[in-house]
């Protein structure tokens, strides 16, 4: 991204920077297509004129809460906005209506508490988010996508999201129905140890977070679960489920006397199966029938005549291993799609905006994708469509294909 601003001696710029992304400094001398920049630590950095930012010295301290209000839509100035922003534990920051969340890897219960939800669910009509509006004025269906690496939040975003609508639309949990006096810790009635001990949870060998308590995430869990209309004998039966799963992840087998037969590996394989069986003598079809999915839709309101929905798809993050499977390249695959949509929607859109309401703009230059998009997806030479061809032939041909891809 680059805007049109001259840049002068004195002026105070954004220059890349191998280790920090970028440094922020002042010119102190202009030489043909090079400038000089002394940063406050008093280093001295050379770059390409081109290369070099303008910053914004009057932008406040704490950020804008969204960044089209930025003097300077480049990269370094929306990345200090976030940081300012996030340093100050403010991890949301719109760009026109598009909500940016930064993962804050803490909990922050102030943003996600009734009080808070009450003031969004309050506010007057014209101050409601535009997707909102949208829906009670013109009975538009929406749909929320949350995209972003893997790891970003994306999961715990949805999360939110969820809880809000559930709120926004749902019921009122049912009076008497705590689950505390119940709780202790049922450790014991479903035979469950220490996280140590169970295959499915050792691991990663990381037990605790800081600031998470598993306790009373395990309560939080077990009141939404009340609140959105799940029974007790429900919950029992999703509990004796998880549980069993657990136990399930513990029986070892080992090679028995007959050939290829295996037998339980010992006392221990033994328990743990006996234990699964116990916890699952249940109706596995009821069971299915009777999770979450139908039980959550009619605590946040879904009604089947409605003529309008608001959809929320969380999907895989981008990720780049050192080895990456057929399934990681179509995940990427989707997120460079996604960016390359958001890019049209994010600038397209906001300079669409700016015309509209005759504001003086220069053009934003941005990464542009597509190339990376016609190589995976352009038919004839694009690599699916290649794919596509040499799954045809027989595996002998197979090493032609791959001379086609490299
Ligand atoms: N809003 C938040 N508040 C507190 N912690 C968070 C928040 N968002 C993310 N985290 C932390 O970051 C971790 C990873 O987040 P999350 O599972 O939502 O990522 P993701 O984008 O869905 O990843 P993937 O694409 O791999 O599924 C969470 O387990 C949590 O510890």
């Amino acid at each position: 991204m680059s805007t049109s601003v001259n840049i002068i001696v004195g002026s105070s710029v954004w220059v890349e920077d191998p280790e920090h992304a970028w440094i922020d400094g002042q010119v102190t001398k202009i030489t043909g297509k090079e400038v000089e920049i002394e940063t406050p630590d008093l280093k001295r950095v050379v770059a390409k004129l081109s290369k070099v930012y303008p910053k914004d010295t009057e932008a406040p301290a704490g950020g804008v809460d969204d960044m089209t209000k930025l003097s300077y839509l480049h990269e370094p100035g929306v990345l200090q906005n976030l940081r300012s922003r996030y340093e100050l534990n403010e991890i949301y920051t719109y760009t026109g209506n598009i909500l940016i969340a930064i993962n804050p890897f803490q909990k922050l219960p102030h943003l996600y508490d009734n009080h808070m939800m009450d003031e969004y669910k309050g506010a007057p009509f014209g101050e409601l988010s535009p997707f909102i509006r949208a829906m009670i004025k013109e009975g538009k269906s929406n749909s929320i996508l949350v995209s972003g690496e893997s790891g970003a939040g994306k999961t715990e975003t949805t999360k939110t999201l969820m809880r809000y609508l559930a709120y926004f639309g749902g019921r009122k949990a049912t009076e008497g129905r705590t689950v505390e006096q119940q709780v202790l810790e049922e450790i014991e009635r479903y035979q469950l140890g220490s996280p140590k001990s169970f295959h499915y949870l050792n691991q990663s060998k990381c037990y605790e977070l800081v600031d998470v308590n598993d306790a009373h995430e395990y309560l939080a869990t077990r009141r939404a679960m009340d609140i959105v209309g799940i029974s007790k004998e429900e919950q029992e039966a999703i509990f004796r489920v998880t549980a069993a799963i657990l136990h399930l992840g513990n029986v070892e087998f080992t090679k028995g006397k007959e050939i290829d037969s295996s037998v339980l590996k010992d006392e221990k394989a033994k328990f743990h199966l006996k234990m699964t069986a116990e916890l699952l003598m249940c109706d596995s079809v009821g069971l299915e029938d009777a999770l979450l999915v139908e039980k959550i839709n009619v605590s946040i309101g879904h009604d089947r005549t409605s003529k309008c929905l608001i959809g929320v798809l969380d999907i895989y993050g981008f990720e780049s291993f050192k080895n990456n499977s057929f399934e990681q390249f179509c995940i990427n695959f989707t997120n460079e799609k996604l960016q390359q949509h958001f890019n049209q929607h994010v600038f397209k859109m906001e300079q669409e905006e700016y015309t509209k309401e005759a504001i003086n703009w220069s053009y934003i230059e941005f990464v542009d994708n597509q190339d990376v998009l016609d190589l995976i997806e352009k038919k004839p030479g694009g690599i699916i469509a290649l794919l596509d061809e040499a799954c045809m032939f027989p595996k002998s041909t197979h090493e032609t294909f791959s001379n086609k891809l490299y």
